[in-house]
């Protein structure tokens, strides 16, 4: 199927400028054609992006002015991305060629005043956890600590004043050598503040990837950095409404979710699963996701009657952020290398906590105690049937 940019794009191009209004306060919370919504750059941003094909869209989020507390105005940043080189060149090729594009939409990031920022899952490598195969996939394993990957981010970190997110595949010499699904936490100093990993690994269509790490020992760490608490919720986990709710107990503000996840499977969900998640735990939301068709020289079949393929299908982009008043940003697009610079005031936080009362509301103590229920072996569900 020929891949089209956005939905908005279509809604745009079809609907009166009258009507588009209404729809848009309905989708996104928000009349996304006031110009108030969007940030200005210097011009050298245009001209930069230009020049390397990434599109840059911002978004703006209001919150109340408080007067006690001032506003903690910080930029978020999401980069969604296609691979460079093909997936049977060399793999140090194939990981610098991503290092080096990356590096570069990361100097545009900072000429936009990002202060946190994320990129797509495993985002330095090609997605081929569908093929099953060990060899040459797992030698994109590095540590998470000091990996050339790590030690990249930390030097732009360090630069550009900047958190940086980085998912990648993790190799942990200190535990034997396994692999892992992680994201490592880069604080504006060049350190590593920590980690955090997947704790939730599908097993659904060709995301094949318990073939090659198991779930996070981690928890639900929130990382406190100087731009706001920050947490990651990799991927599949975004279906887990308890994973969500973990970081958001834990105090986190903004969640990423950085994805590689293909139009066949779960385009529908995506503009639900952050967006409620962003809802329900009063935090801002950053759904990520990869860009592009990978194809790879083995094919693989997924255990559901097609035929063996090559290739996963089409990893749609649409990276967008979730305020925690439910209000979200446009799109990037489904086919192109995007960054998103989102400006928020963590304060807004606090203000949809007090306005709506989740928190003081969810109950806890009872889920607690339902669910010790529940996974005990002699659990029966609650039914009643008419007598
Ligand atoms: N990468 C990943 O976990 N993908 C699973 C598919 C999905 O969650 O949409």
């Amino acid at each position: 199927m020929a891949q089209f940019n956005s939905i908005e794009e279509i809604l745009e191009k079809y609907i009166p400028k009258e009507e588009l209004q209404k729809v848009h306060r309905g989708l996104y919370g928000f009349d996304i054609q006031d110009p108030s919504h969007y940030l200005k750059f210097d011009p050298k941003v245009k001209d930069l992006a230009d020049k390397l094909k990434l599109e840059v869209k911002s978004f703006r989020f209001p919150a109340l002015a408080e007067e006690l507390r001032k506003p903690r105005i910080v930029r978020i940043g999401a980069i969604q991305n296609s691979i460079v080189e093909p997936t049977d060149a060399p793999i140090r090729a194939q990981r610098d060629s991503l290092i080096k594009k990356i590096s570069s939409y990361i100097a545009v990031a900072a000429d936009c005043g990002v202060n946190v920022l994320c990129m797509q899952e495993t985002w330095n490598m090609p997605f081929a956890f569908c093929t099953r195969e060990k060899h040459p996939w797992t030698q994109f394993a590095e540590s998470a600590e000091d990996g050339p990957t790590t030690q990249a981010m930390r030097q732009l970190a360090g630069r550009y004043n900047m958190v940086i997110v980085s998912p990648i595949l993790e190799r942990d010499e200190s535990h034997g050598d396994t692999v892992w699904n992680t994201a490592v936490v880069i604080s504006n100093t060049g350190k590593v503040i920590g980690k955090t990993r997947k704790n939730h690994i599908p097993r659904v269509g060709d995301f094949n990837e318990s073939t090659y790490y198991m779930e996070s020992e981690l928890g639900h760490p929130v990382f406190d950095t100087q731009f706001g608490r920050i947490a990651v919720n990799i991927c599949y986990g975004r279906h887990h409404p308890q994973n969500w709710l973990m970081y958001g107990l834990n105090g986190a503000e903004i969640v990423f979710n950085p994805s590689a996840t293909v139009d066949s499977l779960s385009e529908a969900f995506w503009p639900i699963e952050a967006r409620n998640a962003a809802i329900a735990n009063n935090y801002y939301s950053v759904a990520i996701n990869r860009v592009g068709t990978e194809n790879f020289a083995h094919e693989f079949t997924s255990g559901d009657g097609r035929s063996a393929h090559h290739d996963f299908g089409h990893f749609y982009g649409s990276s967008y952020v979730t305020a925690p008043n439910g209000a979200r940003s446009p799109g990037l697009s489904r086919v192109s290398d995007g960054l998103l610079v989102v400006e928020a005031d963590l304060n807004l936080c606090r203000q949809v906590k007090d306005q709506w009362g989740f928190r003081m509301t969810q109950r806890l103590d009872l889920y607690a105690e339902s669910l010790a229920k529940a996974v005990k072996p002699d659990f029966q569900p609650q039914i009643i049937a008419e007598k």
